[in-house]
């Protein structure tokens, strides 16, 4: 991993930019020890001649989406062009310069656009252009080489205590069109310029994030080069429901209102017959006398069955209890871990109380999860830095709950395939409902959710996502689960099937845009999904 360097967290007297007025990040450099960003400031009209102004990357601590998304960009396009000394051999003309020149979108079509110098409008010298003096009491005022900012089609000022532009035309100013940034220098010097302070404080804003995400410590590891995760992704505890998207509150849920919190052993909900929360759990068939079983198939048959009916069948038990194997207490019994049955938990509302052993998942995570860049060009990864047992819960699938309809929409405005592995459709009780297409939700985790989002796809995984409700009544709404599902040594990958396992059997071409599967499993299936 490269060299770290630590930064002072704040400078004195160091102004900021405020992230909503900065339209997008368009070159760097280095000034001294400083890395700089040329910003372009946002208008309200758009012009080929917004405000740009040059600022330390201190200055710019509010916008480090902006500048990772630049560093990433940056990192593309470096990969993708010859080394510098090729270049240096034999030095080419402004239209034949490589790839890093011509990026897009926002700086990236700057990079782009023609290397041609504007032969008037140029700034006399890019390295010694100070702010223009005003009369504005709150305008900035450059008063040390060290603090020298370039600045184009505008002025700087202060607007309590953030660094603001200004668009002014006077001819003291110097002019630049985007179209003609970066110059060819620019492109030059952005291409030898270090980015270390940068890359060092969106890793620590990155680390900051993780620090406050609830539950065991989220640690962060990249020995394979200097980048961090987006930090444009958040970090939420519970689903964020978008618009047309209802769940059953979490009031009005039912409960188990026949047992009690001090059951004790033997006769806790999961030996009861009293527990309602059980009622859709899976039947234990092994328990059942001959009229149990009558019912329970007319049940599987129909699909219609009273709730005394149901309650009155034998159930299966979802987790080990304590007592059990040690390592085995609260993991999932064999026959949850080989079903694709939902399983149903105790919710706040029972009067089992908070100690209740069919009560897990809805806790949260308990181990303690790396996030890692894996060294193999899939991306972050996530492992655990404790062994995990088979069936032991590892994390929830988090994300915002959107109808069917924006799913719809969102993969059709995503730019390659790589969407469909954030979306995960809530349709487990879709036959049994009979719900219609249109009704169902799907969970977006690619913006915001835990750091399960870093699962990547085995074709013979660690682990397994299952269903988990508290809430019996809600179909449309419940818990999407990993569970580990064999003994995972610390450290080890933690990777699921993105493709559910009878779907998998059934792949017959691969379509467009498929994603080649870096898994590496020795029955490995090519292909993500088809
Ligand atoms: C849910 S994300 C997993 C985290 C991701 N690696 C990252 O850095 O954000 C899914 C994406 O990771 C990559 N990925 C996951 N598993 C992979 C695999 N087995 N082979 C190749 N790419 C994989 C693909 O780009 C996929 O679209």
């Amino acid at each position: 991993m490269p060299a770290m360097v630590v930064l002072p967290s704040c400078r004195p007297l160091a102004r900021r930019v405020l992230f909503d007025k900065v339209h997008a990040i368009l070159c760097n450099r280095i000034t001294g020890e400083d890395d700089e960003y040329l910003v372009q400031w946002k208008t309200s009209a758009p012009t080929q001649t917004p405000p740009l102004s040059w600022h330390s990357v201190f200055e710019l601590q509010r916008c480090l989406e902006l500048v990772q998304d630049y560093l990433e960009e940056r990192a593309t396009l470096l990969r993708a062009a010859p080394p510098l000394n090729s270049l240096s051999k034999k030095r080419k003309s402004p239209d034949s310069e490589p790839n890093f020149e011509r990026q897009s979108s926002p700086s990236k079509q700057n990079f782009q656009a023609s290397c041609r110098i504007p032969s008037t409008e140029r700034s006399p010298s890019v390295s010694s252009v100070s702010l223009p003096t005003s009369t504005n009491r709150n305008r900035l005022t450059v008063t040390s080489a060290a603090a020298v900012v370039d600045v184009y089609n505008g002025v700087l000022d202060s607007e309590n205590g953030f660094i603001v532009a200004r668009s002014e035309s006077s001819p003291d100013i110097p002019r630049m069109r985007l179209q003609d940034i970066p110059t060819p220098e620019m492109a030059q010097a952005a291409r030898r310029a270090k980015t270390t302070n940068a890359e060092t404080l969106v890793r620590a804003a990155y680390l900051r994030r993780l620090s406050r995400v609830p539950g065991k410590k989220i640690h962060l590891v990249n020995t394979v080069d200097s980048s961090t995760p987006s930090l444009r992704y958040r970090y939420i505890p519970e689903y964020v429901l978008r618009e047309g998207v209802f769940r059953v509150s979490l009031e009005a849920q039912e409960g188990c209102d026949k047992c009690s919190p001090h059951m004790g052993r033997d006769i806790g909900c999961e030996y009861t017959k009293k527990c309602r929360c059980l009622e859709y759990a899976a039947v234990d068939v092994s328990r059942c006398d001959d009229d149990q079983m009558k019912l329970h198939r007319r049940i599987e048959e129909t699909g219609e069955g009273t709730t005394e009916e149901r309650l009155s069948l034998p159930k299966r038990f979802p987790y080990y209890a304590e007592g059990t194997k040690r390592a085995r207490a609260g993991c999932l019994v064999p026959f949850y871990l080989n079903s694709r049955h939902a399983i149903y938990e105790c919710n706040d509302n029972c009067k089992c109380g908070p100690t209740c052993r069919n009560k897990n998942v809805q806790f949260g995570r308990v181990v303690e999860l790396e996030i890692f860049k894996t060294a193999s060009g899939r991306g972050w990864g996530l492992r655990c830095r404790q062994k995990l047992y088979e069936g032991q819960f590892v994390d929830t699938y988090r994300g915002e709950i959107i109808t069917d309809e924006e799913a719809t929409r969102r993969e059709a405005a995503a730019s390659s395939r790589d969407k469909a592995s954030y979306l995960y459709s809530l349709d487990k009780f879709q036959e049994s409902e009979q719900l219609p297409d249109e009704e169902i939700y799907v969970v977006d985790g690619e913006f915001m959710g835990g750091p399960s989002k870093f699962m990547n796809h085995s074709c013979e995984p660690n682990c397994r996502q299952y269903t988990v409700s508290y809430n019996k009544h809600d179909p449309k709404v419940y818990d999407l689960a990993f569970f580990a599902c064999r003994d995972i040594p610390a450290g080890e990958e933690l990777t699921f099937d993105y493709l559910d396992k009878e779907e998998a059997d059934d792949i017959v071409e691969v379509s467009e845009g498929a994603i080649p599967c870096l898994c590496g499993a020795e029955k490995c299936r090519k292909w993500l999904w088809t």
